[in-house]
């Protein structure tokens, strides 16, 4: 458990600005002639903060954009009196309110629903509203609850009229239209695919407009859509200044204080989940273990926490007793370590739940074995790394004459995921990643898998181009950094080093496409490349995440 940190992968946040973004001035402050200032209050004023325009936030700016142009409105049609409201509680009741009939126009990449709703003070003018859990064509009733300079947030009360693409049967979770985990489960799969399709045609229409790219191809499906999360975090939190009186919820954080299902729960900013339907099976035994014990010692507690939960995979020996076996994991009410059996070809595979962020764990993919830190990085979904390791292999090929030998280079390659299951089809592997942690298991990885052709160094991407001693038509690259992106030190220098081929895959298809424009259009040799092919895998079903592959040629 990891008291104090928040691990938000389950917990996205609305692209709002965040409340330190207004300044309160204290009105209790000291003069300096030492006299207290109790009687004249001072102003508030909202205080614009940058944000990262491949963030949440920062899309959000460009759908308001996109918004403005369609239905022919100003920035100032929609604009919002900010600082009055937040000097007047009156005018704040005014903002504040229930607004019924509103249509939802649009979907974000966020995966809320967007509406248009007449401005309460100055009539004449609209205001941008964020419906979360609403999708493009129903007919809702909302509360708006925050103010920002060009748009409101609200809370979904209730649906009037259903959109032709929602289905509520098809809603597993009880908690699904009040966690913050899943967006998308009133959708059949076939339309999450599509519309992640268009999550990723928006993220090159807003930040990469200047380049050509090719028709995107249909989102390759996850196989499994439910249980497949094979890490969740659930967290819980501790009142600061009172005493904690009640045992506090242990769950995902919520998305406002929705009523529109009428389920019980969300009330406070976690949701108390019992189950989630995303998890894997041992993953959800692990919840509940997890909340028997937080249900006997959360008094203990002095802070919020997050809880690791981590599928561990082991292949056993069935002669043997399977409980001497066992690495440390999550136990039940008897103290004994819950595990699920499976069988995988000829092995005797056992999965328990690890809640020690230090514990090794291990994975299997595609006939390799991985460990790795139970707390560190690895992807999250399990069913479908055949066919993404699979497809990075195909398109890392290049054309060359019989007998060429083909090099790899896997920058920011983790605990060495790509660089192994490619390393059988070329000649040699070199991995790169920040983490000294991440490497240490890759070169563990490499050897317990037999793989000799593939060496790890630590260290910023861009080390790899003073190391790097392959000939440059011979090697391809494959890129998978964090959300963020690369940064410019690197894409000049792959620039300089001109690989034969470049596959681009990214959680963050916002970051890829800033990134891939820059490549293309501003490094030196970027225009000798075009992108081949861009399409989306769906690591997260019902949830609005995509992870994006961009394969990229040289001309
Ligand atoms: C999305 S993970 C991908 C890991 C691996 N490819 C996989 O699929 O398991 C991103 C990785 O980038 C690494 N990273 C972040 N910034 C980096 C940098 N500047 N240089 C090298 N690696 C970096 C992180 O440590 C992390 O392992």
């Amino acid at each position: 458990m990891v008291e104090g940190k928040r691990d938000i992968s389950l917990n996205r946040t609305l692209p709002v600005t965040k409340k330190q973004d207004i300044t309160i001035k204290n009105v209790n402050s000291t003069n300096i002639t030492g006299k207290q200032n109790n009687d004249r209050k001072k102003k508030r004023k909202y205080k614009v903060k940058d944000t990262d325009e491949t963030s949440p936030a920062g899309i959000l700016k460009f759908e308001i954009k996109e918004i403005l142009k369609e239905y022919d409105l100003s920035e100032e049609d929609i604009s919002n009196d900010i600082n009055s409201l937040l000097n007047d509680s009156e005018l704040e009741k005014k903002y504040h309110r229930e607004v019924t009939d509103v249509e939802v126009i649009q979907l974000t990449s966020n995966g809320d629903g967007l509406g248009l709703v007449s401005n309460p003070v100055e009539t004449s003018k609209k205001q941008i509203v964020i419906i979360p859990f609403a999708i493009k064509g129903d007919i809702v009733t909302i509360r708006i609850f925050k103010t920002h300079p060009n748009y409101v947030e609200s809370d979904l009360l209730n649906i009037s009229q259903n959109s032709n693409d929602r289905d509520d049967s098809l809603i597993r979770c009880k908690y699904f239209g009040k966690c913050s985990g899943c967006q998308y489960q009133q959708l059949s799969y076939e339309l999450q695919l599509q519309y992640k399709k268009e999550t990723i045609a928006n993220a090159y229409k807003y930040l990469a407009p200047k380049l050509s790219i090719p028709e995107i191809g249909a989102t390759i499906p996850s196989p499994k859509q439910f249980g497949y999360r094979t890490k969740l975090t659930p967290h819980f939190d501790i009142a600061k200044r009172v005493p904690q009186v009640d045992q506090p919820a242990f769950g995902f954080g919520s998305k406002g204080k929705p009523s529109w299902r009428q389920t019980e729960g969300g009330e406070k900013n976690i949701v108390d989940i019992e189950e989630c339907v995303i998890g894997t099976e041992i993953i959800n035994i692990g919840l509940k273990n997890e909340r028997f014990r937080f249900s006997k010692n959360w008094s203990t507690f002095k802070k919020s926490a997050t809880v690791l939960l981590r599928e561990n995979t082991k292949v056993v020996n069935i002669e043997d007793p399977l409980e001497e076996q066992l690495d440390q994991a999550s136990t039940d009410t008897d103290q004994n370590i819950s595990f699920i059996k499976e069988k995988q070809g000829d092995d005797s595979l056992v999965k328990t739940c690890v809640t020690e962020t230090r514990q090794i764990v291990t994975e299997y993919i595609n006939g390799f074995t991985f460990e790795f830190c139970a707390g560190e990085f690895f992807q999250n979904n399990n069913s479908i790394l055949p066919k993404v390791t699979s497809y990075v292999c195909e398109n890392l090929q290049i054309s060359r004459a019989q007998g060429q030998p083909l090099y790899l280079v896997d920058a920011y390659c983790g605990s060495g995921l790509f660089s192994i299951t490619a390393s059988r089809g070329v000649d040699k592997v070199v991995g790169v990643d920040v983490s000294k942690e991440s490497i240490k298991f890759a070169r563990k990885n490499a050897e317990r898998n037999n793989v000799k052709n593939a060496i790890f160094i630590d260290g910023k991407a861009e080390r790899i181009f003073n190391e790097i001693d392959t000939p440059n038509d011979l090697t391809s690259i494959i890129i998978d950094p964090s959300r963020k992106g690369c940064d410019l030190v690197f894409l000049n220098q792959l620039s300089d080093y001109k690989p034969a081929k470049i596959v681009y895959v990214s959680c963050n298809v916002h970051s890829q496409a800033r990134d891939l424009q820059q490549f293309l259009l501003e490094t030196t040799n970027g225009k000798e490349y075009r992108i081949e092919s861009l399409r989306g895998f769906d690591f997260f079903p019902q949830t609005h995440h995509v992870e994006s592959v961009a394969v990229l040629t040289r001309l």
